[in-house]
């Protein structure tokens, strides 16, 4: 049943313990170093029977959930006990002298230590539900993991009729994992789907040797660590970052135990509590810094919509082109790359149309098939700006073997976002990348769906055509007289509206229009005006 599918770059290198630990237990590491008393609290020196023998194995023992009765442990054959912090330490101060220098690779401007990775899907034959197959699956994984600057060595998948509950796949397949990532000197063990605490754990002390193990939630949270650009998104993405580690601290201690030199005992059960109750303390901070964020922004959109020009919001999955057709638009200068997560933050653009109208532009975070419902909620403030839109765009990669699994993806995730009610207008995009263009235009066409290219500007001319029939549908009918000194007014009209008639006299102009919603509330006297005189 097992299969590797991307066996494709040969392990040529010592193993050596990476300078840059990959994932969200470093990034929380730190800040715990940083939050952390200078000395351990007093209780965690007293020698305690049970949990201070040994000091490093008994990390997390207390912690594992799928509490198995002890004759079915699997690790029997436990790897011996890590190396002691100090010559850990020593290891590091060796590879600053000889570091591997393929294994580093730039990332957004910044050198980062390519850790190797190993992939496991499981194919569950219960959950019919998943549109992509696991191969696909997996393949999208390996591009996240490039994204995030992981180096893939190898990957393997297992058909399941329901996942282990303690170790999420079987005990063969565990074996058999271990003795690849062992034979590559993988550093980090990466599952396509989200694993328990308790799977987690268990995982790594199975493949044992300091074995890395994350889900497919924690490397994209690393992505989105990587990539956050403003503070609100860094926001976000620290506290969906420590919400989806407090129930899997196991070995956050390891930071005391350092500070104090190696030599502290007693620290297990009770040190994962400090730690957790830090880490509390740091999420309820975040949510507080957070709220005060959003409020500002919410101020500052406000302040936007006193001028009411509608707001078109572009969605689709990662990668679709989004932010090319924004700048290809707008000149904006927004990130746009073959990286998946390129955008996090919604960017805003004003596109001005050749008859002089205009709408904003809205891009935002890409999404993307298994996107833990937790992280959608963490960016649920941000896409709070789709849901204020005039009209959504459905921007899709036409030229991808998966087009139609990415759109019931996105489409799955518009449902959960409850924004069904805005107008939405599909958009096949990358149209120059396709095979049998022709063919694909004519079933655009049968379909009432606007081709484009981002890259060379094809059929951007019709789909901001398609963009203002969407918007005359939620434009109000108007007559109203508007006086010389309101001569702004005027002028928003023009912007925003579909100007049918003007007539200018003595005091004033007349106009008759089709305007955007909260532009009609904001001229009711003059229209007043108008039904009087009539
Ligand atoms: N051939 C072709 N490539 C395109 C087109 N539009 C975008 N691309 C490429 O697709 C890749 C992704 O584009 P982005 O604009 O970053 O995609 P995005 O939807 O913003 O992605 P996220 O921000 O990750 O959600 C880039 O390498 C673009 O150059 C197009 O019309 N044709
Ligand atoms: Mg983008």
């Amino acid at each position: 049943s097992a299969s590797a599918c991307c066996q494709r770059r040969p392990a040529s290198l010592r193993c050596s313990r990476p300078r840059r630990s990959f994932g969200v237990a470093r990034a929380l590491d730190e800040r715990l170093v940083e939050a952390a008393p200078p000395a351990p609290p007093a209780e965690t020196e007293v020698e305690e029977p049970g949990v201070a023998d040994g000091g490093g194995e008994g990390e997390g023992e207390g912690e594992v959930e799928e509490a198995a009765p002890s004759g079915e442990e699997e690790e029997e054959e436990e790897q011996p006990a890590r190396a002691p912090v100090r010559s850990r330490r020593r290891q590091e101060e060796e590879e600053e002298a000889a570091p591997g220098h393929d294994r580093f690779k730039l990332i957004n401007g910044k050198e980062i230590f390519q850790e190797k990775a190993y992939l496991v899907g499981v194919e569950c034959k219960r959950s019919g539900g998943s549109m992509f197959s696991i191969e696909e699956s997996l393949e999208e994984l390996e591009q996240l993991a490039d994204t995030a600057g992981l180096m893939v060595v190898g990957s393997t998948y297992q058909k399941l009729s329901t996942p282990n509950p303690r170790t999420y796949i079987g005990s063969g397949k565990v074996a058999e994992i271990k003795s690849a990532i062992h034979a590559h000197d993988v550093e980090t063990v990466i599952f396509d789907d989200e694993l328990s605490p308790g799977q987690l754990r268990n995982l790594e002390k199975s493949f044992g040797g300091g074995v890395r193990v994350c889900d497919r939630t924690a490397l994209i949270l690393d992505i989105f660590n990587q990539r956050a650009a403003t503070h609100e998104a860094a926001l976000q993405v620290t506290l969906a970052q420590m919400e989806y580690q407090l129930p899997r601290l196991t070995k956050m201690w390891s930071h005391l135990e350092r500070q104090s030199g190696g030599q502290v005992k007693g620290m297990g059960e009770k040190q994962i509590e400090v730690d957790k109750r830090i880490l509390r303390t740091q999420i309820s901070a975040l949510r507080k810094e957070l709220e005060s964020v959003r409020k500002h922004r919410k101020l500052y959109r406000n302040r936007r919509q006193s001028v009411p020009i509608p707001v078109v919001s572009l969605v689709g999955y990662t990668n679709a082109g989004k932010s090319t057709l924004l700048n290809r638009l707008t000149g904006a200068d927004v990130l746009a790359e073959d990286k998946l997560f390129a955008t996090l933050d919604p960017t805003t653009r004003r596109v001005l149309m050749k008859n002089g109208t205009e709408f904003l532009l809205t891009d935002t975070v890409g999404f993307i098939q298994k996107l833990p419902t937790m992280l959608v909620a963490a960016f649920r403030a941000t896409l709070e700006e789709i849901s204020e839109s005039s009209v959504i765009v459905h921007l899709v990669d036409i030229s991808h073997p998966l087009a139609q699994q990415q759109i019931d993806a996105v489409d799955k995730v518009l449902k959960e976002l409850d924004i069904e009610s805005i107008p939405k207008l599909v958009v096949w995009n990358k149209i120059d990348n396709t095979d049998d263009t022709l063919r694909v235009k004519e079933e655009a066409e049968k379909q009432g769906i606007i081709c484009i290219s981002a890259i060379n500007g094809d059929g951007l001319e019709e789909f901001c055509n398609a963009i203002q029939a969407k918007l005359k549908d939620s434009l109000v009918p108007i007559e109203a007289f508007v006086p010389y000194d309101k001569g702004e007014l005027l002028s928003d009209i023009h912007k925003v509206g579909m100007v049918e008639k003007t007539e200018y006299m003595e005091n004033g102009t007349f106009v008759k229009a089709h305007v955007p919603l909260p532009l009609a509330r904001l001229l009711t006297p003059l229209r007043q005006q108008v039904a009087a005189v009539s």
